[in-house]
């Protein structure tokens, strides 16, 4: 159990969803809880790195997190798209998730040169989706230092990912085995 046990409570899981196998951690119940969603974002914020100017999220449960800290701290938030939905000039990335594959997309321009961009999202599992952002963001002329979800599942090996590329992964939850 961790220190975050009381909002680890509220997350649903929802066996052989979207696939036979799979383990889904439902945030949506954690999102319904007023007191436990601002307790995720209060201590998510406690934990930002004071020199980070943009917090990137990611299509959809991660824009849901982005925005609570972006103005819980006043700072701007970049999304990071599914396809086919940002209308100006845009780069994109193909990755494998642990149940399928997808692409996420990015404005050109919205990232300034050497800016410290906090990537967020729900949950990383195997990080094939952090992963991407942090190649958009990097190509756009950022620089991720840091990412932080509500969930890890330590077992897919995301966060280790993330880690071996040098960026400060905290999460305030592990759901270990899955
Ligand atoms: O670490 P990974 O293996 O890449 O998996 C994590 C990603 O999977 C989920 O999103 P999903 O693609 O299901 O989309 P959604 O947010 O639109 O529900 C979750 O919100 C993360 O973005
Ligand atoms: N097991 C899981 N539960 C919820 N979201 C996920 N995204 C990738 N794997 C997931």
């Amino acid at each position: 159990m961790t220190d975050n046990a009381d909002l680890a409570a509220l997350i649903r899981t929802i066996p052989d969803y979207p696939k036979p196998g799979i383990l889904f951690r439902d945030v949506s119940t954690l999102l319904l809880d007023g007191p436990g969603f601002r307790a995720t974002i209060d201590r998510m914020a406690a934990m930002v790195a004071p020199d980070t100017t943009l917090i990137a999220g990611i299509e959809a449960r991660g824009f849901v997190v982005a925005a609570g800290l972006s103005y819980a701290l006043g700072l701007g938030k970049l999304m990071l798209r599914k396809p086919g939905k940002l209308p100006g000039e845009k780069i994109g990335t193909d990755y494998a998730l642990e149940y399928g594959t997808d692409r996420i997309e990015m404005h050109v321009g919205h990232v300034r040169d050497g800016q410290k961009v906090l990537l967020v999202d729900d949950l990383i599992a195997t990080g094939g989706t952090a992963l991407a952002g942090v190649d958009l963001i990097t190509r756009g002329g950022g620089i991720v230092e840091q990412a932080l979800f509500i969930v890890d599942l330590p077992d897919l090996g995301g966060a280790a990912k993330l880690r071996a590329k040098g960026i400060k992964v905290d999460c305030l939850i592990d759901f270990e085995g899955d």
